[in-house]
């Protein structure tokens, strides 16, 4: 064996040279040590020896987390004092719910916790039974917290209804729910959207009557030069100037400009939507990221967040002050005399909030926050909701005949539309938009802070056993409906397959009639006290929007070589809402009724 310093020290015990040797290493430590001490005092030894006790007793997690404990299933390779830090920046934002999933995956309750730097100690609690307990049982103790105002609070404000918590939040939502349940409200909705499809209605007949070359099926066979009619429209950006626009006007009383009855605009995004997009995908990395604050700082990718947040900032800045001023508040450098075209006559959201503040700061936060809120989310479940229907075609068969009996076969021709408090008579189409926004979640990740020690109490039925978890003050929960809507456990074996069915029964008359599943399991516009408050206008924008055109056009995935820029199936972008990668197009034809 080599004579090695390590056999030195561990030579025979009681043999002198042994002894002569580790007494030297002793005399080494200790001069070291004293060395260390006349140099540095005792901070620098102390706080090794306090590293090394941390890293002993935070061998796993993240320094001063809380320890493991039953029913939360601790995701394994976590390292001493940085938990899954390393983890979590490896993974980044790529495919990130798949991440999620295979984590869930892993866990007997599919509940499971991380600890990370930047946000600490995160227990996932991926079923409803234990959301319902965080959302509505013990609410006050569940906060959004700082992280949220951390994180999204350049864009989105610190009093934003998004992040607010008390009074802030309460004061918030109290003023939006008017809006919300005002009669004169759903018939300003009803006007607006319907002008907003009629446009819509407008460039896709320009679209669809455009002489054909030839058409390719999404199997690739072409069907050689055409006499038929149709044309390519980039849907994606459809949806969002569809929803942006609309909400604009019903909200905030103010025409961007951004829908019109030219096709040619749809072909370049508006820069406002590019900024907002961009800004959120932004914004999501910060989530995994405990340096983002240096790297925005000093990266391309940071000094283009500045400016998309300050042109998105002056794009509501732009609202805010013609409203102020034809309310008769004056604004420096602003000289308007002519009204808008949709202000005064409506109590909108903005003139309900203008009778509380005329600050432009606060204002803007309410129109930005409700801008996310009216704009994304829709428009992201539409442009799922048609992929799904280009993927399953056969219930575009269904919400036809539903249209066709509740509004008539010429409905769409002669421009009758949905009312806004009809939507639910088209349950068949209903629960299409549904399924969309249940298979593809806008919101897919959420989580909240918790104020003071408390233990889960899983509530209802609870058929699986869960256990009840114990959690610690200034943890947080998360859940990701995008992942729990895939579990066999909460949607059965079929739970990753589109299927409207699952919302639906056959009435006595042998119609289809809407089955309302409960707030927790179909979780996706939230639940308890802070519900959606837009779940009605996003159902009755969707309904709408399908019984209008689905009546009267074909919809097919345009293949790569007809200038698709999708993937088939496209992949979601990470964002903290839910949009594609990549914005797709569909040809668009006058319906075939022979099929
Ligand atoms: C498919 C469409 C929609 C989905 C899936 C959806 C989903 C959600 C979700 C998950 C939340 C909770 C967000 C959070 O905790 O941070 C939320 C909140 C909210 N949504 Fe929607 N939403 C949709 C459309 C709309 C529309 C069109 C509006 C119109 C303004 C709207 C207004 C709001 C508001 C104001 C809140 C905040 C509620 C509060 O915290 O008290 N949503 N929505």
């Amino acid at each position: 064996m080599p004579h090695t310093y390590w056999n030195n020290i561990v030579s025979t015990p009681g043999s002198s040279a042994g002894m002569g040797q580790s007494n030297q290493i002793v005399d080494h430590a200790s001069n070291l040590l004293q060395a260390t001490i006349d140099r540095f005092g005792l901070i620098l030894p102390s706080a090794v020896l306090a590293l090394l006790i941390l890293g002993f007793i935070y061998h796993d997690r993240l320094v001063f987390s809380p320890g493991k404990r039953s029913g939360i299933y601790d995701i394994p390779g976590g390292l001493p004092l940085i938990g899954h830090t390393h983890q979590i920046m490896k993974f980044g934002t790529t495919n990130q719910f798949h991440r999620f999933q295979e984590l869930a995956l892993m866990s007997p309750t599919q509940c499971y916790r991380l600890t990370f730097a930047g946000v600490g100690s995160m227990i996932m609690i991926n079923r409803p039974e234990y959301i319902e307990y965080v959302q509505k049982t013990n609410f006050e103790n569940y906060p959004k917290g700082f992280q949220f105002r951390d994180k999204l609070g350049d864009l989105l404000g610190h009093d934003g209804i998004f992040v607010a918590d008390g009074d802030v939040w309460k004061t918030q939502r109290k003023m939006a729910s008017h809006m919300f349940s005002a009669n004169q409200f759903n018939n300003w909705v009803r006007v607006v959207v319907h002008n907003e499809l009629n446009t819509i209605d407008t460039i896709l007949d320009k679209v669809a009557s455009q002489k054909r070359f030839s058409i390719q099926g999404l199997d690739g066979t072409t069907s050689g030069m055409s006499d038929a009619k149709g044309g390519m429209v980039n849907m994606t950006e459809l949806f969002f100037r569809y929803t942006l626009s609309s909400f604009a006007k019903m909200a905030f009383g103010s025409d961007l400009g951004c829908l019109t009855e030219d096709p040619a605009s749809l072909e370049n995004p508006h820069p406002f939507a590019v900024a907002f997009d961009f800004s959120q995908g932004v914004m999501n990395k910060r989530f995994v990221n405990p340096f983002w604050r240096i790297l925005e700082a000093i990266t391309p990718e940071g000094a283009r967040m500045r400016s998309s947040i300050k042109l998105i900032r002056n794009f509501g800045t732009a609202i805010i002050k013609q409203r102020l001023v034809e309310a008769g508040i004056k604004i420096d450098g602003i000289d308007l005399n002519e009204k808008s075209e949709f202000s005064q006559e409506h109590k909108d959201l903005l003139a309900l909030f203008m009778e509380q503040t005329q600050d432009p700061e606060a204002l803007l936060t309410v129109v930005l926050n409700f801008m996310i809120a009216g704009r994304d989310t829709t428009a992201q479940t539409l442009s799922w909701l048609l992929y799904e229907l280009c993927a399953n075609p056969e219930h575009v068969k269904l919400i036809r005949e539903e249209v066709d009996r509740v509004l008539g076969p010429d409905a769409a021709e002669q421009r009758v539309r949905v009312n806004y408090t009809d939507f639910k008579k088209f349950p068949y189409t209903l629960a299409c938009f549904h399924e969309a926004a249940r298979l593809h979640p806008s919101v897919p990740k959420n989580g909240k802070e918790i104020l003071r020690d408390d233990v889960i109490v899983p509530q209802g039925p609870n058929p699986h056993n869960l256990p009840p978890i114990k959690v610690y003050a200034k943890e947080r929960v998360g859940w990701s409906d995008w992942v729990m809507n895939r579990l066999p456990e909460v949607w059965g074996e079929d739970a990753d397959q589109f299927n409207p069915k699952r919302f639906l029964e056959k009435d006595e008359k042998g119609g289809w009639s809407y089955v309302q599943q409960s707030q927790w399991k179909f979780h996706v516009f939230n639940a308890g006290p802070r519900l959606c408050l837009g779940m009605n206008l996003a159902g009755f924008e969707g309904v709408s929007f399908l019984a209008a055109m689905l009546q009267k056009y074909d919809f097919t995935w345009a293949s790569k070589q007809q200038g698709q820029t999708s993937d088939w199936p496209p992949m979601y972008a990470n964002s903290v809402t839910h949009p594609m990668k990549d914005s797709y197009q569909c040809i668009i034809t006058p319906r075939n009724y022979n099929e």
